[in-house]
């Protein structure tokens, strides 16, 4: 019989006394359950002195943002817990430090990162990390490079692809990103006055087989473990570090995925910051947010190839030449992902905070414009953007 039960603010303090590694355990008297996800719980765990010291987040049996009616796997708590502890090993100064979880109670227990803020509300706000860019793509470097091919033993590699079998959270991917907004479903919501743009998405038979190309790709290559969902709402910054968290949709994946999320997110936020910020701030962050994409895929391709040069395995692999042209391969999926998640987010049912906290109707719908039609630009010249300055070029292009 299973022992799991969904926490009250009391079961988590009691969890945390028990599991959290404080010092002093029987200082932890409070909870607040500050979940603002789309999917599960969090509790901050505080002390007699009103501070926050630990935080323990549970997975709902079911999706929260929708209720009951969408039941899903608690196995998700595992899948994050044990991505993250992975992720750690090979990037701690970048990765949550998750110190305990409970498969029965789909419970873990992790640092608090009180002293760090939600990099997407941020940059919603116009604030700069010059370092970020940098950093998640030395994340991305890290882990994707020590959970691939190029590093892991061939049998630590099948055992670790068995170990992260993730249907349920794939599935919802496989229909978020590459059908609903490519089809007329239900769960997708945008603004009436984009209709016909919308429609014309259905119908456009190159983005049609270029996003089945892409959901394939996601389906069938396993090529490291990913965190499945890196946007801007699941990192936390603070002056000189990032952090990353959430990695619940972990599964061993296109490496492109990743990184086509991150700088996604990062696109989404330009082309909604005429809505949130006057003109001249604007302008600046706009050319920051290019920045910071081109950090992430600099920085993200430069490590990946120098780990690659010294620590390849793997004889066929490790020949001159080819870590460059798998990172070809990369940087095309890069660039579809990357479309697919400015799509996913304005078309499909996850918005997010950089267009719903824009006042004006119309500049909103302006915004969420520009994301449509940048993504599905950068879905259908994927193959044929030479570069990362060839991709700042394209968005500038694009207006
Ligand atoms: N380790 C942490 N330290 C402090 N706050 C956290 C931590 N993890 C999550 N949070 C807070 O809880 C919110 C929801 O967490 P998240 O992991 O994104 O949940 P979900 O899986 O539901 O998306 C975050 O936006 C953040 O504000
Ligand atoms: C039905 S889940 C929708 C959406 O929510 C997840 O985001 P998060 O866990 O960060 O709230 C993920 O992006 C899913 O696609």
């Amino acid at each position: 019989m299973s022992q799991y039960r969904t926490f009250t603010a009391a079961d988590a303090v009691e969890y945390a006394k028990k599991f959290g590694g404080v010092d002093d355990p029987s200082a932890l008297v409070s909870a607040e359950e500050i979940g603002d996800g789309n999917l599960n719980l969090v509790f901050k765990i505080f002390d007699n002195q009103g501070r926050s010291r630990v935080v323990v987040k549970q997975a709902l049996p079911y999706v929260r943002c929708v209720g009951e009616s969408w039941p899903l796997t608690l196995d998700r708590a595992r899948l994050e817990a044990q991505t993250l502890v992975e992720h750690y090993k090979h990037c701690p100064e970048h990765t949550v430090n998750v110190t305990h979880y409970d498969a029965d109670l789909a419970v873990m227990v992790m640092e608090d990162l009180s002293s760090h803020r939600i990099w997407r509300g941020e940059l919603v706000k116009g604030a700069y990390y010059p370092e970020a860019g940098r950093q998640l793509g030395e994340y991305l470097a890290q882990t994707l490079f020590h959970t691939s091919d190029f590093y892991l033993h061939p049998h630590k590699k099948k055992a670790e692809v068995a170990r992260f079998i993730n249907p349920e959270m794939c599935e919802i991917t496989e229909d978020l990103f590459f059908n609903d907004p490519f089809t007329d479903h239900e769960r997708n919501k945008y603004p009436a006055a984009l209709e016909s743009l919308v429609v014309s998405l259905r119908t456009d038979d190159a983005l049609k087989i270029a996003v089945a190309g892409l959901k394939h790709r996601f389906f069938a290559d396993a090529e490291a473990l990913l965190h499945g969902d890196v946007h801007s709402g699941s990192i936390f910054v603070a002056d000189g570090s990032l952090k990353v968290i959430d990695a619940e949709f972990g599964y061993f994946g296109p490496i492109g995925f990743d990184v086509g999320s991150a700088m996604g997110n990062l696109l989404i936020n330009y082309c909604c910051l005429p809505g949130l910020l006057a003109p001249r701030e604007a302008a600046e962050g706009r050319e920051r947010r290019l920045s910071d994409a081109h950090e992430v895929w600099s920085q993200f391709s430069s490590r990946f190839l120098e780990l690659a040069h010294a620590k390849t395995s793997d004889v066929a692999l490790a020949y001159p030449g080819y870590a460059e042209a798998f990172l070809r391969k990369v940087w095309s999926d890069t660039i579809g992902y990357c479309g697919t998640e400015l799509i996913r987010r304005t078309v499909g049912m996850s918005h997010v905070a950089d267009f719903k906290q824009i006042a004006d109707d119309t500049m909103r719908t302006e915004c969420i414009r520009s994301c449509i039609t940048l993504g599905r630009t950068l879905i259908l010249a994927a193959d044929h953007i030479a570069d990362v300055d060839a991709l700042i070029a394209r968005i500038r292009q694009a207006g």
